[in-house]
């Protein structure tokens, strides 16, 4: 009991804690290059591999501990935790799932392939579907085929039904996470060391909400699966400590930020 105390106090008196965000690893649909959005893709056999060997490997080597993880209520991110807590021993940690950091809902592009779709509108439609700050899907509809599993799906259980998206744009997705965001921060100026797993669109919109990035700036960023990134904050002030580290292999990181960002094939 006592070493509790020690160490909850120890780490009191330290000035900073950081904050490490990853997007969950590859999905079935992320292979297919299909839009996911809301519907309930799991990780793809290279997925799961990234989980261990990029973002496990990376927290592992560089002696990261955590108290606490957020993730979404979707299982590609929820998978992603499952195997960095394994691999990095620390299974039993609390688990936050809050629907609230769900990926951005792609509307009826949902299940769509990313390349037919520029092939039929153009590649300048799909970038700012995918992109632009204000990109809004067209809403999903009945005629959608995974309208009814992302309607019915029992984890999105504890979603007000007032709340509950048919297509959201990036600004959207910044408005329903930034009380998220607020709860995050007040557990890092607690001392409070957190593993946030989301998603492209999520980590995105926490990125912008923690740098105050304009929105132009943040349509320029571009998320790779299982790459931590690490934040530093100031516990009194919960100002940042310099900017965003990326952990792992740099040509690795450059070249799958460039094949989040293209169309693909
Ligand atoms: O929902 C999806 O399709 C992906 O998570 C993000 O895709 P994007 O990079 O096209 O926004």
């Amino acid at each position: 009991m006592w070493k509790i105390v020690k160490t909850k106090l120890n780490r009191l008196m330290v000035k900073s804690n950081q904050l490490v965000l990853v997007r969950h690893g590859e999905s079935e649909f992320n292979l297919k290059n299909l839009f996911c959005g809301w519907h309930d893709a799991p990780l793809s056999a290279g997925g799961i591999e990234e989980a261990r060997s990029v973002a496990a490997a990376n927290l592992n080597r560089a002696k990261m501990t955590f108290d606490k993880v957020y993730c979404s209520k979707l299982c590609r991110s929820r998978e992603t935790v499952e195997v960095i807590l394994s691999e990095m021993k620390c299974s039993f940690l609390p688990i936050v799932s809050d629907w609230r950091l769900n990926e951005r809902h792609y509307g009826n592009l949902t299940g769509i392939n990313k390349r037919a779709l520029a092939n039929e509108y153009g590649e300048e439609m799909v970038q700012c579907w995918r992109r632009n700050y204000d990109g809004l899907p067209p809403a999903i509809d009945t005629s959608n085929i995974y309208y009814y599993q992302i309607a019915n799906n029992p984890a999105f259980q504890e979603v007000p039904p007032t709340e509950f998206p048919l297509t959201e744009s990036m600004r959207m997705c910044v408005d329903r996470v930034s009380p998220v965001w607020l709860e995050i921060k007040k557990d890092i100026q607690k001392g409070t060391r957190l593993l946030v797993v989301v998603h492209g669109t999520i980590a995105r919109s926490l990125i912008k909400l923690i740098e105050d990035m304009t929105e132009e700036q943040i349509e320029k960023v571009n998320i790779p699966n299982c790459v931590p990134m690490i934040y530093d904050f100031n516990i009194k002030t919960g100002k940042l400590n310099g900017g965003l580290k990326y952990l792992g292999d740099l040509e690795y990181i450059e070249k799958m930020k460039k094949k989040v960002a293209a169309i693909g094939d």
